[in-house]
């Protein structure tokens, strides 16, 4: 479903030159902050109604809440501190919507399934800014009461009125506990009551638990770990290597700091990314200090002898690729990127359009399981960043969480042991492959290497598994890593996505 119908751009909230109507709010005549509710009377404001229109396009056209706010915001000119309002009201809303949708439940006396859905999104947003957010109560409830008679009508507005007030009588722990009990009555299943409280679907919080235990990390940090994938992370810069440095960028942007781990990484403290002349000029992009780590990685990892030809199999939107190619630009060797979606591919290239040209064989729009039979032993460095279920980037994506299901994991798995097995083609004797996924899933990762080690050996390959730790320390020295060779990084101990390093080498 669409946003509904006379809330999108153009609609009867903005006047005929596209302004926000009434308040007047680039002059600063009349303006309400969405910060500042209380102080606003009547109808939804802006910031609220952007928020409502991310959930319905989410949940009614299965679009992605990253990618429909930003140019929603923008169209609107919500800006500031609405910006950043509506940004935590709606990402905030759909990554905590199974905790919600608890309590929700236990207010309106009925399961969700039963309220139609764009009421179920107003009663979501009003249950964030009650239990998940600073807004004061009064200013919760009358507002989103407002929204809803607004947008959904004046019968659906003394719904959620009612069960907005019944949210707002306890605090966010009574609730916690009471929808913890609910979901584990007997005492018996505390990842039930994990699942509901953290706002995760079950299958998810097995999956991270398994893959902590795995990495030896201890089981009770799951907690933790569902916690760190309900917050907002933090912007992270990379500031490609030969364009200019992370210290440059820090020395320009008073509103930043060095990253924790990565030489590259600059943390941006606020403001819009996109804005920033360095990032429009291609010298800095936007990436996680985890994928910084596994790129820089695979080009810190000795390779013996020839060092001229890297690969990145997987490459759109390009980030890695943009780093690799920084990299091997500094020491004279060329990167091939491909991409088997040509709208990706074209990313790509923009994303190595400030390198160097000679940093860059090619970009190309192909399937990377025959790159390794079409063209074997062609390449020193190799990297599989492959397709994957997302989970370790949950805080990213807020409404991935729902969308994912344990039958994705299946194919998936085909492609990633297929695209593992043909870069494994593509290196050289002697070079390296650096598997990688933003998801630590066990599936994903020790499962797809295993068997892609197996099916390389069938095929008379002689693979190594190297220890991953090595280049990892050498870049990020004193972080912490389990005693094992593959990598797995994790946001509530390293603040990064959840990414996972493996890397190989081919010794025949
Ligand atoms: C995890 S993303 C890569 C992210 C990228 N390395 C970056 O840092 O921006 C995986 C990419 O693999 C691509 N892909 C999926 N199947 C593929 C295939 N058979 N061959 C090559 N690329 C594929 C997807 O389109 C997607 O762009």
């Amino acid at each position: 479903m669409s946003a509904p119908a006379g809330r999108g751009p153009g609609s009867s909230r903005r006047d005929a030159r596209g302004r926000e109507r009434g308040a007047a709010r680039a002059d600063g005549r009349g303006a309400r902050t969405a910060s500042a509710p209380s102080q606003r009377r009547r109808g939804a404001d802006a910031a609220r109604t952007a928020a409502f229109d991310v959930l319905r396009a989410v949940g009614g056209s299965d679009s992605y809440a990253n990618l429909v706010l930003p140019p929603l915001l923008r169209e609107r000119r919500i800006d500031g501190r609405d910006a950043g309002f509506a940004t935590e009201l709606a990402y905030g809303a759909l990554r905590l919507q199974g905790r919600y949708d608890a309590v929700i439940e236990q207010c309106a006396a009925r399961p969700v399934a039963a309220i139609d859905a764009p009421v179920l999104d107003v009663l979501r947003l009003g249950a964030h800014q009650l239990l998940g957010m600073r807004v004061p109560p009064h200013a919760a409830v009358s507002e989103t009461v407002g929204l809803a008679r607004e947008q959904v009508g004046a019968g659906a507005a003394q719904f959620v009125n009612a069960v907005l007030r019944a949210v707002s009588k306890e605090p966010l722990e009574v609730w916690l506990e009471r929808i913890g009990d609910a979901a584990d009555p007997a005492g018996e299943e505390p990842l039930e009551r994990l699942a509901v409280v953290e706002s995760h679907p079950t299958w998810i919080v097995r999956a991270l638990r398994e893959a902590l235990v795995a990495h030896g990390r201890p089981a009770d940090e799951i907690e933790a770990l569902l916690r760190a994938d309900n917050d907002a992370p933090r912007v992270t810069l990379v500031a490609r290597p030969g364009l200019t440095s992370s210290a440059e960028v820090v020395a320009g942007l008073p509103e930043s700091r060095p990253g924790r781990w990565a030489p590259t990484a600059v943390v941006l403290e606020s403001g819009d990314p996109a804005s920033l002349p360095a990032v429009r000029r291609g010298a800095v992009g936007v990436q996680d200090e985890g994928s910084q780590l596994t790129a820089l990685a695979l080009a810190r990892v000795p390779v013996e002898g020839r060092d001229e030809r890297w690969l990145d199999l997987c490459a759109g939107p390009g980030g890695k690729a943009a780093l690799l190619a920084a990299l091997a630009s500094e020491r004279g060797a060329r990167l091939v990127a491909n991409e088997v979606q040509p709208h990706r591919a074209r990313l790509v290239e923009r994303a190595l359009a400030a390198l160097p040209a000679d940093a860059v064989e090619a970009v190309r729009v192909g399937d990377g399981r025959i790159v390794g039979e079409q063209e074997p032993g062609a390449y020193d460095r190799v990297l599989v960043d492959a397709p994957c279920t997302g989970l370790g980037a949950l805080r990213r994506r807020p409404e991935a969480r729902w969308r994912r299901s344990p039958a994705d994991l299946a194919g998936l798995g085909e492609l990633q042991r297929a695209l593992l097995g043909s870069a494994l083609e593509a290196v050289r004797v002697g070079g390296v492959v650096a598997y990688v996924t933003c998801s630590p899933h066990l599936v994903e990762t020790q499962l797809v290497v295993k068997d892609a080690l197996r099916a390389a050996a069938r095929r008379g390959l002689d693979v190594e598994v190297l220890d991953a730790r090595g280049p990892l320390r050498d870049i990020a020295p004193g972080i912490d890593l389990a005693d094992r060779d593959d990598a797995q990084l994790w946001p509530h101990v390293h603040g990064t996505d959840a990414m996972h390093l493996t890397l190989l080498r081919r010794q025949g």
